[in-house]
């Protein structure tokens, strides 16, 4: 690896994968608002199951953080978004488009919980980061594209919001900074064993938006 800090060594070996996410067309359609009511309620039905394993993986980061200064981030995002913000959007979004919050989660579903799951159990701190980080700058990179006006429907319009702004690119940053301070420090077989993982997430990304668009 040259000079190009560890996250962007990381996404350029997926780019091809990487840009299929950020450009999705489910993902442009809730830019642009258009996505169809069942669409969306399938959507965000999985995407409630995605979140508790995420949200736990938020808290493997918590613990398995190498530093005071980095567990800190963990424990704000978690309390502030996760059981606050995000959650409620879910129960008001399911509730607008009569969804339900224990659907059985399909096959893609299952697997990205799995790979979270495995991530948190092996309390491997940078695994756990290469795993969050993706499901945070992919999202960041979908919904930054959004453009003004935003779609009325808070269905979409909050999604977006939730995804994007000054807050969640900060958040994005620190997610990435970790990656590049952990990776300063890796041989290459450890550098390729967290590209595995993150790739493996890229891809479902990938397959979760497929499966959204049916
Ligand atoms: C599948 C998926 N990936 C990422 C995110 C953003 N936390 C999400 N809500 N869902």
């Amino acid at each position: 690896m040259s000079e190009r800090s560890f996250s962007d060594w990381l996404r350029e070996q997926c780019a091809d994968e990487w840009t299929t996410v950020v450009t999705h067309p489910f993902a442009m359609a809730i830019n642009a608002g258009t996505v169809a009511d069942d669409a969306m309620r399938r959507y965000l039905e999985q995407d409630f199951q995605f979140v508790d394993s995420f949200t736990a993986l938020l808290g493997a980061a918590v613990a398995c953080a190498d530093s005071f200064e980095a567990r800190v981030p963990y424990g704000r995002f978690l309390g502030q978004v996760a059981t606050t913000e995000e959650k409620t959007y879910f129960h008001r979004a399911l509730a607008e488009l009569g969804g339900r919050t224990e659907a059985a989660p399909e096959p893609v579903t299952e697997e990205f919980r799995r790979l979270m799951d495995q991530a948190r159990t092996s309390q491997d701190y940078a695994l756990i980061v290469a795993v969050l980080c993706v499901a945070e700058w992919t999202y960041l990179g979908w919904a930054s594209r959004a453009v003004a006006p935003l779609p009325e429907r808070f269905v979409h319009r909050e999604w977006i919001e939730l995804h994007d702004g000054v807050e969640f690119r900060g958040w994005v940053r620190f997610l990435r900074g970790e990656l590049d301070r952990l990776g300063a420090g890796m041989d290459e077989p450890r550098r390729r064993r967290v590209l595995d993982v993150f790739a493996r997430a890229v891809e479902l990304e990938r397959r979760f938006f497929d499966m959204a668009a049916g």
